[in-house]
């Protein structure tokens, strides 16, 4: 068993150690872009000047991405605070098993789809964002994948595609468009083969949703994808035109299914003896779609008769439940966490979030691995169905409702929980909205240091990547600003690559904690020093504590 050693200099706080995440609020760099700092912001403001504060990197290299240019997101965030390690992750693993061809090696899965649509003359689908973000996928993969489809004698794929709009530009959907065009034409050109879009939607429309929150999404994606039930159009290149038509300012993620087909037919159901990959590498969103693949029954919707086909993910998106059965790539091997390292020192601890965010704290936290180690407690606040931008506090209130009776019954030592406001209505691009999301964090962050300091515990707080705080585009090549005609700013419903605030709070001052040297310090630094503040010596593979104690 693995196990923690006491601290020599602190034996830990009387109240509960707090890990609160501001998702998506981070540390921004031009004022008109930021919208953090442009929110009444009395809190955080207070803490920048009073507590112990320092920047952390929350992107790129530092939580396991391929390069620096490549944003933080959810998933890494969280493994990275949760594991106390940088694990390569998705994008760059993908990258690799595609660049080294383990991917598509003898006795592969990739093999077992292939062999499988070239035996019984079938077709080889793929669903995914549709996208470069690298987030939760990147087109350079799709692309690769249907170069290799092409060399191994793979005749017919269909493309279903999930246009993005949050993780690039908001409404970049037609440079994708033109550029997976471009691609199809070459590969199609000789004419042995015939690959196109078949169907697709706004991701945050059809098939991606998350966490059990509305499996509306995935009905739709199935009906879209597997049954080719909807709108049709000849090209992907028309419905996103058309739909922008009818919907003026709509954005790429809200864009509604459509079906493409050819000759008065639908041009690629999902139907038995086909293979069909998830070319997501992200587990979150990609978990509801492959259970309609996967289980055998399904209570969620009415799928109607399931095809019998080959699936698989383009990883295990579930390491403790073994989902997908079929992937494509190895996960990477997240293993001893903050959690587990707590649970057998017997410390009892408490993950909170709304439904949106839930599973980050869960899920996520614990390396993406749906099972709870016993001293483990999590709570969900349904979150509710809506655009957040018409309801930015979201459910900031009744999750810190929960953590302050939890810090006051004394029933837990370590209470992490994640506030989405910053994030969630950051991606929707509605920059007032943003301003008021910010808000109620900030209010709640106070709750929670008022309840604190009665109950002699100690804040960490931090944030897993920004958003709120870079809400404009920037000019690629100059960095200025992007304005629209009005001269205001152009929403961007990205994630930002701008650091993240580390934040300890110790009003009863009994850690007696200041900042340690350490150099380039990021969010996996985090979990280290939650466990020096728990009055333990954190394990010695993990990125070091940001404070010393005693
Ligand atoms: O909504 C999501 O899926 C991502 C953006 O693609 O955001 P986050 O990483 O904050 O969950
Ligand atoms: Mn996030
Ligand atoms: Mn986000």
């Amino acid at each position: 068993m693995i196990e923690l050693k006491k601290s020599k200099n602190f034996a830990g706080s009387e109240g509960p150690v707090v890990l609160v995440i501001m998702d998506g609020i981070g540390i921004g760099k031009n004022p008109e872009s930021d919208f953090v700092k442009q929110a009444k912001t009395p809190n955080l403001t207070w803490l920048h000047e009073n507590a112990l504060y320092t920047e952390l990197r929350a992107h790129g290299v530092a939580v396991g991405l391929p390069d620096d240019g490549d944003m933080g997101n959810s998933e890494v965030g969280h493994n990275a605070i949760g594991c106390g390690r940088i694990f390569e992750q998705g994008a760059a693993l993908v990258g690799k098993a595609i660049a080294s061809g383990a991917m598509y090696a003898d006795g592969s899965v990739w093999q077992e789809l292939v062999s499988n649509v070239n035996h019984k003359a079938s077709t080889l689908h793929f669903i995914g964002l549709f996208s470069d973000g690298n987030v939760h996928s990147n087109l350079n993969h799709l692309e690769s994948m249907l170069r290799k489809a092409k060399e191994q004698g793979v005749k017919k794929a269909r493309i279903h595609a999930l246009i993005d709009g949050r993780d690039v530009p908001p409404t970049s959907a037609l440079d994708y468009v033109e550029r997976f065009d471009a691609f199809l034409k070459e590969i199609n050109a000789d004419g042995t083969v015939d690959y196109c879009v078949a169907s697709g939607g706004g991701r945050m429309n059809i098939t991606m949703d998350r966490y059990d929150a509305n499996w509306d999404m995935v009905k739709r994606g199935w009906a879209t994808h597997v049954k080719a039930e909807g709108r049709t159009f000849a090209s992907m290149k028309e419905a996103v035109e058309t739909f922008r038509v009818e919907n003026p300012g709509i954005l790429d993620q809200d864009l509604p299914a459509f079906v493409i087909e050819r000759d008065r037919a639908p041009v690629g159901p999902i139907v038995d003896g086909d293979s069909v990959i998830f070319f997501n590498f992200r587990g979150d969103r990609s978990l509801e779609i492959t259970k309609a693949f996967e289980a055998d029954e399904l209570k969620e919707f009415d799928r109607g008769p399931k095809p019998d086909v080959l699936y698989a993910g383009m990883m295990q998106y579930d390491g403790d439940l073994g989902v997908p059965a079929r992937y494509l790539v190895t996960p990477p091997a997240i293993d001893r966490t903050m959690s587990e390292y707590l649970s057998n020192a017997g410390v009892k601890q408490l993950a909170i979030s709304e439904t949106q965010k839930y599973g980050h704290m869960t899920y996520f936290f614990n390396g993406n691995n749906s099972g709870k180690f016993p001293t483990e407690t999590w709570k969900e606040i349904p979150s509710d169905v809506c655009p957040f931008e018409d309801a930015p506090r979201m459910k900031a209130d009744e999750i810190t409702d929960v953590v302050v009776q939890a810090i006051e019954s004394g029933e837990y030592k370590f209470i992490r929980l994640n506030f989405p406001n910053g994030d969630m209505v950051g991606h929707t691009g509605v920059v007032n909205a943003v301003k008021l999301a910010v808000e109620a964090v900030d209010e709640n962050v106070g709750r929670i240091m008022e309840a604190l300091k009665k109950a002699n515990g100690i804040m960490v707080c931090t944030a897993d990547h920004g958003n709120a705080d870079d809400m404009c585009e920037l000019d690629k090549k100059t960095g200025a600003l992007v304005l629209d005609e009005q001269g205001r700013c152009k929403p961007k419903t990205a994630h930002s690559l701008n650091p993240v605030p580390g934040i300890v709070y110790d009003p009863s001052g009994a850690a007696n904690a200041r900042l340690a040297d350490v150099p380039e310090a990021g969010i996996a630094n985090l979990a280290a020093t939650c466990i020096t503040l728990l009055g333990f010596e954190p394990p010695e593979d993990y990125a070091a504590s940001l404070v010393k104690v005693g």
